[in-house]
């Protein structure tokens, strides 16, 4: 890959010797991913180890087609089947027929004593038709019904893996190889096994016709096939090493070409002007890709002239063996002739099994991509644990840590501490302190590396995931905008609510949270869809979304209920009302994260951590007149609130030594 070594910097300059602003050109996704190299055994693999693989791929393919639909499997087998054994009828019936034409005597007489023979040759014929397209559609209803089977598996296995999954970059490349081509190919892989049952059947049959008529032509068939089956798993392997070669270039195109067209980032990428910058990344990425792509091309070419070359011999041997077989007399005119409808048809049926050989080596290795992630995926949900659970009075942390994949530094560090039903505790600190992470490990979303977190006593580990998960909810930094209706919007709260269950309505819940109004005044009210992409839909504003997901949090109506910066975008008034419904309850235990510090005063207890690690934990006032981190972050924030004579005008260099605020 010239092009990248030339657009790498020289090896003695680290990133830090660059400067930070400095337009990134050469991004890490050029380079080929090192886990690369351990498919180079696929380049390795010889012809006869692809074959040896055959009957374990074709074994897959039917265990999957048979798993999904047994009547459709046995039909698009067994019709091709008995559809072989009529090519064979029809092949000698076929010899007789020239037999009587190229007989001695009479032409009306030769047409006549070849009539039955040509009846039979008909029916063979038509038969072999009818049962054809008959395995042909139960082919072609096996393909949707596998499809949505393993569409079906796939994202049963994504949406159970635990959290912590989509934090490892590896996982989420196996999960876009996965949804991206490998989960399309079980389809196909069933296609092609089906197509090469057909080539083969149709081969063996014009081989049993073929070795009636002269044994010696047998040989001829496999000469002419070598040579394609060859060329054929060259270009597989080839075309697959780029794929994975490929993958993590393409992600980075993939997520370029969504920033440059996506209305959600238009205005950003207006008003930073990153459009020079995008585009140039683009570029950069597209020359390698290109790049990538006409070396490709190239190298298939190339195979594909010097396989077909060789293959044209072969054919032209076979010919000649004809010829001569022949003239030596050892094999009859009208046998000859049939030999050569024979050779014809073994050739098609040779190049229909030879292409799905191609192509089921070259999609297994795909659909191998799917099953190992799949198990990988499966190998990632926490099962195990079946303890019920029923609320809680306390949970505990104790000396929990977490540490993200690929990090030097714990995002929490040794932490301890006890959240109680009934209370509201706050978690405070700088950006990256490592709130949303412990907010996260309270919820159970995340298991910690280090450490115990305990319902009444408990270990999590040890409890039914499902069911505990029953009694959190979560009000997260970083929503979706999901897109659905307003009502179903908030309804996904709680999907599985029956009518009559304790817990609010979801104009309630919109209500707690200041959104009833806003929804109201939507078109269509509560059933106003919230995605512009489809007809009549709408969008709402940064703190109307918020509304509606606070207003999805509290129709959960769990006994915890963490809320990360749950009104960051909302104003004065919607804050003021949320805030009156997440006070103290005695059934619920509410863990409010928020750099609003105002909002926390009447926490029961207040933890502030610094780097991951709990700095301070107590009451306001305790904090307060304790000193360090809270209060230093509180009085910077409350300054800019106390109304005061001295009051500078924003933009004004602060004076030194001047006490910020007064509490
Ligand atoms: N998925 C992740 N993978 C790797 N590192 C992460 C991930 N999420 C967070 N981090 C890192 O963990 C640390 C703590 O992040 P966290 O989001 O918990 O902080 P926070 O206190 O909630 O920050 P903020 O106030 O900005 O929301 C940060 O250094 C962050 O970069």
């Amino acid at each position: 890959m010239e092009s990248v070594a030339r657009q790498r910097p020289p090896s003695d300059e680290t990133p830090s010797d660059r400067p930070p602003d400095e337009g990134s050109t050469v991004l890490p996704e050029l380079d080929d991913a090192d886990w690369m190299h351990h498919a180079d055994e696929f380049a390795h693999t010889s012809f006869w180890a692809v074959a040896r693989r055959l009957p374990r791929l074709v074994r897959e393919a039917v265990t999957l087609a048979w798993a999904t639909s047994r009547q459709d499997t046995l039909a698009s087998i067994g019709l091709n089947v008995v559809a072989g054994v009529l090519t064979t009828f029809g092949l000698l019936a076929t010899t007789n027929v020239l037999r009587e034409l190229f007989a001695a005597g009479p032409t009306p007489d030769r047409v006549r004593g070849a009539l039955p023979a040509l009846v039979v040759a008909a029916l063979a014929v038509t038969a072999r038709g009818g049962l054809m397209i008959a395995a042909g559609w139960a082919q072609a209803r096996l393909t949707p019904q596998i499809n949505y089977a393993v569409e079906l598996r796939l994202f049963e296995a994504t949406t159970a893996v635990d959290l912590a999954a989509f934090d490892d970059a590896g996982f989420a490349e196996e999960m876009d190889r996965a949804r991206d081509r490998g989960m399309a190919e079980a389809a196909y892989i069933v296609d092609h096994t089906v197509n090469l049952v057909t080539g083969v059947v149709g081969l063996l049959a014009t081989a049993v016709a073929v070795g009636i008529i002269q044994p010696l032509l047998l040989p001829c068939l496999l000469l002419a096939a070598v040579p394609e089956a060859v060329t054929a798993v060259r270009m597989a392997r080839r075309q697959y090493l780029a794929m994975l070669a490929r993958i993590t270039r393409r992600r980075r195109m993939w997520m370029l070409a969504r920033l440059m067209a996506n209305r959600q980032t238009a205005v950003e990428v207006r008003a930073y002007q990153m459009r020079e910058f995008l585009l140039s990344e683009y570029r950069t990425m597209m020359a390698v890709e290109t790049e990538a792509h006409l070396r490709l091309v190239r190298a298939q070419t190339g195979t594909r002239v010097v396989g077909a070359s060789i293959a044209g011999l072969a054919t032209f041997g076979v010919y000649a063996v004809l010829g001569a077989l022949l003239l030596g007399g050892l094999v009859a005119l009208a046998a000859a002739a049939t030999a050569l409808l024979a050779l014809q048809s073994a050739r098609t049926s040779l190049g229909v099994a030879v292409l799905a050989t191609n192509s089921l080596y070259e999609d297994a290795l795909y659909y191998q991509d799917y099953r190992d992630f799949v198990e990988r995926a499966h190998a990632r949900v926490t099962t195990g644990a079946s303890g019920a659970v029923d609320g809680f009075d306390a949970i505990t942390l104790d000396g929990v840590s977490l540490r993200y994949p690929d990090t030097d530094r714990a995002a929490v560090d040794e932490v301890s501490l006890t959240v109680r039903r009934g209370e509201v505790i706050a978690l405070v600190g700088e950006n990256g302190s490592g709130k949303t992470t412990l907010a996260k490990l309270i919820a159970g979303l995340y298991r910690p590396t280090d450490g115990t977190v305990r319902w009444d006593g408990v270990d999590a580990a040890e409890l039914d995931a499902r069911a505990l998960g029953a009694h959190v909810a979560v009000m997260t930094q970083d929503w979706w905008k999901f897109p659905f209706t307003a009502r179903q919007n908030i309804r996904i709260g709680r999907h599985d609510r029956v009518p009559g269950q304790h817990g609010p309505s979801v104009e309630e819940a919109a209500r707690s949270a200041a959104a009833h109004e806003m929804i109201a005044a939507l078109p269509y009210g509560y059933d106003t869809l919230l995605d512009r992409e489809f007809k009549n839909g709408q969008d709402l504003s940064g703190g109307q979304w918020q509304r509606l997901v606070a207003a999805r949090g509290l129709y959960r109506d769990a006994s915890l209920l963490i809320c990360d910066e749950p009104s960051a975008a909302l104003d004065a008034r919607a804050e003021h009302a949320l805030f009156q419904h997440l006070r103290r309850r005695p059934d619920r235990a509410v863990v409010l994260i928020t750099h609003r510090l105002a909002n926390v005063r009447h926490a029961d207890r207040i933890f502030v951590l610094d780097q991951g690690r709990l700095v301070q934990q107590g009451t306001h006032d305790e904090l307060m007149a304790a000193g360090g981190l809270y209060r230093e972050l509180f009085d910077l924030q409350a300054s800019g609130y106390l109304a005061r004579s001295d009051a500078r005008p924003v933009g004004d260099p602060e004076p030194t030594g001047d006490p910020a605020v007064r509490h």
